[in-house]
């Protein structure tokens, strides 16, 4: 079996709420927070998995741990074989040559004080590689983008969303990187640019052999670009597998409330709509059993007292349910009595 580019194992990030002598005063005894609790997923090279949940559940929190941003509490996050949760940072650091991380919010992202060439040759000043041609990279990095030469010499603040959006991908394929992880790279987008953003992934993903790893809201950029997905809850994978069979026969109930949800569903989708109710559960104060119990609509008494384990639901496909939804001849589901 060859070792996939990017595997994490186990993954958990914890954040602490509030200061020692606050929580004190509060009478919190336990200020932290389980962001991500218990992650596992892997990426090969060429391979795009979407990780989709709603806000809150964790998503940029794993980003950020795979580049190192934050610290995982435990688990193993390893590049290409090499356990990165276990080098310090020197050691940690050429690894960022091979991940590049795309940010929320495209010009926001960018120093405005920078012209476009300065901010797309900026990684081979950081990384110590500046001693090349900087305007040749710079043009062969516009083009790579489908941005003319003459956006060199121009301001973020002079640059259209989708512009921009190009401009943070020019900057993040600078040092040849084998992993893009890009959170919520169409957000704000009009869906036009959303998709022409969308076929330069396809694109670059093709001729270079990219891995990505897509963070999203938004189901029909996972439908239309992502080889894989997983769906998060509370800092927890719910369900994970391949696109396709995700969209068409989800197992959990999130999932399938998630995919009914979405504004733009595909013609051919087989899933009634159903309305998600309630609010997401605090991260402070954990549901008991089954965390997704208190908004699902299949909810039966064990769910609310233990927690479902992971079930394999095909070669690649798992999800965590008590009852999980059947698939019927017609690819439509409901849940298992
Ligand atoms: N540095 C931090 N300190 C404390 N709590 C944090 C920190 N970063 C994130 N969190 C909390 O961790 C949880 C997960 O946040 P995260 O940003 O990973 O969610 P998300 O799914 O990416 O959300 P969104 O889609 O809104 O970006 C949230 O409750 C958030 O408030």
């Amino acid at each position: 079996m060859t070792t996939p580019l990017l595997k994490v194992d186990d993954l958990r990030v914890r954040f602490r709420t509030m200061g020692p002598l606050k929580a004190l005063a509060k009478g919190v005894p336990d200020p932290y927070i389980d962001a991500v609790c218990g992650v596992s997923f892997d990426i090969s090279e060429g391979e795009t998995l979407g990780l989709v949940g709603e806000s809150g559940s964790g998503k940029s929190t794993i980003a950020r741990a795979i580049m190192g941003l934050v610290p995982a509490e435990s688990g193993s996050v390893s590049f290409a074989g090499t356990d990165l949760t276990a080098l310090s940072p020197r050691r940690f650091a050429p690894y960022r040559r091979d991940m590049a991380m795309m940010f929320q919010d495209p010009v926001g992202s960018l120093s405005p004080r920078l012209t476009v060439r300065s901010l797309i040759t900026e990684p081979f000043r950081i990384h110590g590689t500046g001693d090349r041609d900087l305007d040749g990279e710079a043009r062969r990095l516009l083009k790579m983008v489908g941005l003319n030469e003459d956006f060199a010499r121009r301001f973020p603040h002079q640059l259209s969303g989708g512009q921009a959006r190009r401009v943070g991908v020019a900057r993040a394929l600078a040092l040849n990187p084998k992993l893009i992880i890009a959170d919520e790279p169409t957000a704000g987008l009009d869906v036009s640019v959303q998709g022409e953003i969308l076929n330069l992934f396809a694109r670059l993903q093709d001729e270079l052999g990219l891995a990505i790893l897509i963070i999203t809201h938004n189901l029909n950029v996972v439908r239309h670009i992502t080889d894989r997905m997983a769906i998060m809850y509370l800092g927890r994978f719910v369900e994970q597998g391949p696109t396709e069979e995700v969209f068409y026969t989800p197992r959990h109930p999130y999932t399938e409330a998630l995919l009914s949800a979405n504004p733009e569903p595909d013609p051919d989708a087989v899933l009634d709509r159903i309305a998600i109710s309630g609010e997401v559960p605090s991260l402070m104060n954990r549901p008991s059993g089954c965390e997704f119990h208190t908004r699902c609509l299949y909810a039966q008494a064990k769910c609310r007292t233990e927690a479902p384990a992971l079930t394999e639901a095909g070669e690649s496909h798992s999800f965590t349910c008590h009852y999980p939804l059947t698939v019927a001849h017609t690819g439509r589901t409901k849940a298992a009595s």
